[in-house]
């Protein structure tokens, strides 16, 4: 099923983060989040992931627990003490439920993921041992093992070498093969271009949704970095009912 953005808007404090926002996200498709910092990006996962209250409009065609979701690497708690075979397996959590034992299928089913990720002998170790690309690889194992319709990645090549970026790659490849929906926040205009058929641009607002390379013109660009600039933080709450 398509994901429905009808006029969506969430706010911090009463002030919009996301503005008005209405887009479909086809079944199956690879879609970049792309705009300037303070655009929202972060926040419409969020949203999308029902971490954020939706203030005005809604957010249709998606369940919480068909989702996987792949924060900033920064917001990742690297000193809680598990290793990575028991980061991946938390994963399936959900599925398990509550008694939390690993069975030697779960096991087996674990370290094919993390095989996957090209992080074979890595399984006792620590997380807090691991490079950011390591973890990062880690942390894909852990979204493979959820087995989600929806994937959504947030700047899931922050700071991580091209290795592990063309590696990385190829399983998002896969699940775009797997018709899975998978949305990409990143500001990487150049791998945007050449991985995600379909962009939307945030600015808060929608600045433009839909082929890549039409999505990211030189205008629509610009106008996404002006729509950020003139926000204003200490404006009046907005009234508006709808997106024009
Ligand atoms: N928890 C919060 N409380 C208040 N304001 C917030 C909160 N999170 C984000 N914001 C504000 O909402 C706006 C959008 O932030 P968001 O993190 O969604 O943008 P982004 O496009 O992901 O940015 P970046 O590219 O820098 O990661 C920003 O002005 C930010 O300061």
């Amino acid at each position: 099923m398509p994901i429905f953005l009808e006029n969506v808007t969430v706010t911090y404090d009463r002030h919009p983060a996301v503005h008005h926002l209405s887009a479909v996200i086809a079944e199956g498709s690879l879609v970049a989040l792309v705009g300037p910092n303070g655009a929202g990006k972060s926040t419409l996962l969020n949203a999308l992931m029902g971490l954020e209250k939706v203030s005005e409009g809604k957010i249709l065609g998606i369940e919480r627990e068909g989702v996987a979701y792949l924060p900033q690497q920064a917001l990742i708690n690297k000193e809680i003490p598990i290793s990575v075979q028991e980061l991946v397996f938390s994963g399936l959590w959900k599925a398990v439920g509550i008694s939390r034992s690993m069975t030697p299928e779960h096991k087996e089913y674990c370290a094919q993921a993390i095989d996957s990720v090209g992080l074979s002998g890595f399984e006792k170790r620590q997380i807090s041992t691991l490079s950011g690309g390591q973890l990062q690889r880690a942390l894909f194992a852990r979204v493979l093992v959820q087995d989600c319709s929806t994937i959504l990645l947030d700047e899931p090549f922050n700071a991580v070498d091209t290795e592990t970026t063309r590696d990385l790659t190829e399983v998002i490849l896969t699940w775009h093969a797997q018709k899975r929906t998978v949305v990409i926040v990143s500001h990487d205009l150049p791998y945007v271009r050449e991985i995600c058929p379909t962009s939307l641009l945030l600015a808060r607002e929608c600045i433009a949704y839909g082929a890549t390379h039409w999505v990211l013109s030189n205008e629509n660009l610009k106008k996404a970095r002006r729509m950020v600039e003139a926000v204003d933080q200490q404006a009046p709450i907005c009234k508006r009912v709808k997106a024009a």
